[in-house]
């Protein structure tokens, strides 16, 4: 792919209102943005969505810089190639560390579609011209939740996720279903429960959720399993996929009946595209996952949306949803309730590079 250079921006910017979970809130967002140039001038971008610290996953911004700064671009140094999927080959050597070979990864996917002058979604086989956007809330209080929701429906986001936890479940999400009886909402309790919650669990089942996320811990799919058999609110995994294998292995004991493929998580846009080939094949349908992420990645989980298999809507809302200004242009926008899929080549935006500028705070530069 005659990689010339290749740029790291550690950038930040703060969340317009908090996003509050059982495991902390996040109010301000740090990310990195990887720019690769290659000999002809073309430059393709990727994004890194590890957290500041390890809450969702192991990974952080520092631990990717790590990666990307000694290990992974080190790696690309060494050894040319010719498609985004041989880094990901390559990136096989390397054990786990799946945003920070996401980041750089998704930038060659970039690239790649834009050298050979097509649309991202393009090139993985995407077939929807539109994908359907929803959006999650992610507040303590209830009165907030009432009202952020009203708004978001006015915007036209086709269904809502709902952060839950055993302090928080029930009584909340009742209180939004008897405002909205027939909203398609999803809940997501990032792990906050064990087998031993079963009874409050199973008191979910009444309210006609669409799907109950990660409800046990990140490291089992042998519980979740026999949870699905207790309950009839659909399980969807979240953390515990973070490979093909694991995506498999979760379909085969029925551990989840849905599953939330999230770039960053599973290392890259192969890994995604080959578990979204696997759950098409099995009738799995997923969704895309969001990260709280900039433009670029925003971008990427479109252009991944837009595959046959994502039939229900993700968490791929507007840039307004989080960001006061974002660092693409334009901005990603949701009417009646969809996105539209870029058809321009690579991501199909461009950088909006003064905001990339001012909400700079690192920059490092690797010459090939
Ligand atoms: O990016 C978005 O729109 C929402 C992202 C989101 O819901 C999540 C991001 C990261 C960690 C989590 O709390 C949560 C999730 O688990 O899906
Ligand atoms: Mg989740």
């Amino acid at each position: 792919m005659n990689i010339a250079n290749i740029e790291l921006y550690v950038i930040e910017m703060s969340l317009k209102s908090p996003f509050i979970t059982h495991l902390g809130a996040v109010r301000n967002r740090e990310g990195i943005i990887v720019k690769i140039r290659d000999k002809d001038g073309v430059c393709g971008y990727g994004e890194g969505v590890a957290f500041s610290t390890p809450w969702y996953t192991e990974e952080t911004v520092k631990t990717s810089m790590h990666m990307l700064t000694d290990v992974l671009i080190p790696l690309l140094q060494k050894h040319s190639i010719k498609h985004p999927e041989e880094a990901a080959a390559l990136f096989q050597s390397i054990r786990r560390n799946h945003m920070a070979k996401a980041a750089i990864e998704t930038a060659l996917w970039d690239l790649y579609a834009k050298g050979q002058k097509q649309s991202l979604a393009g090139i993985i086989g995407g077939t929807r011209e539109v994908i359907a956007s929803g959006v999650v809330v992610a507040t303590n209080s209830i009165k907030n939740a009432l009202k952020e929701i009203e708004g978001y429906i006015e915007e036209g986001y086709q269904r809502i996720k709902v952060k839950i936890n055993p302090q928080q479940d029930y009584e909340f999400l009742s209180a939004i279903r008897t405002y909205y009886p027939i909203l398609p909402i999803m809940a997501d309790a990032n792990s906050a429960y064990t087998l031993k919650d079963l009874d409050r669990l199973r008191a979910l089942d009444e309210l006609n959720l669409m799907m109950i996320e990660q409800p046990l811990s990140p490291n089992d799919i042998i519980e979740h399993a026999a949870l699905q058999k207790e309950i009839q609110t659909p399980i969807c995994l979240d953390e515990s996929i973070v490979t093909f294998e694991d995506a498999k292995n979760a379909v085969q004991m029925g551990s989840c009946q849905v599953i939330n493929i999230k770039t960053g998580r599973v290392g890259g846009l192969t890994e995604a595209k080959r578990i979204h080939d696997y759950c098409l094949q099995h009738n799995i349908p997923v969704w895309c996952g969001g990260m709280i992420e900039f433009g670029i990645s925003r971008a990427h989980n479109i252009a991944l949306a837009s595959l046959p298999g994502f039939s229900i809507p993700g968490d791929i809302s507007a840039s307004s949803r989080f960001w006061e200004e974002d660092i693409i242009s334009p901005e990603v926008t949701v009417k009646n309730g969809v996105i539209r899929v870029p058809d321009g080549s690579g991501i199909g935006f461009s950088i909006n590079q003064k905001r990339l500028k001012e909400t700079t705070i690192f920059k490092k530069e690797f010459l090939f």
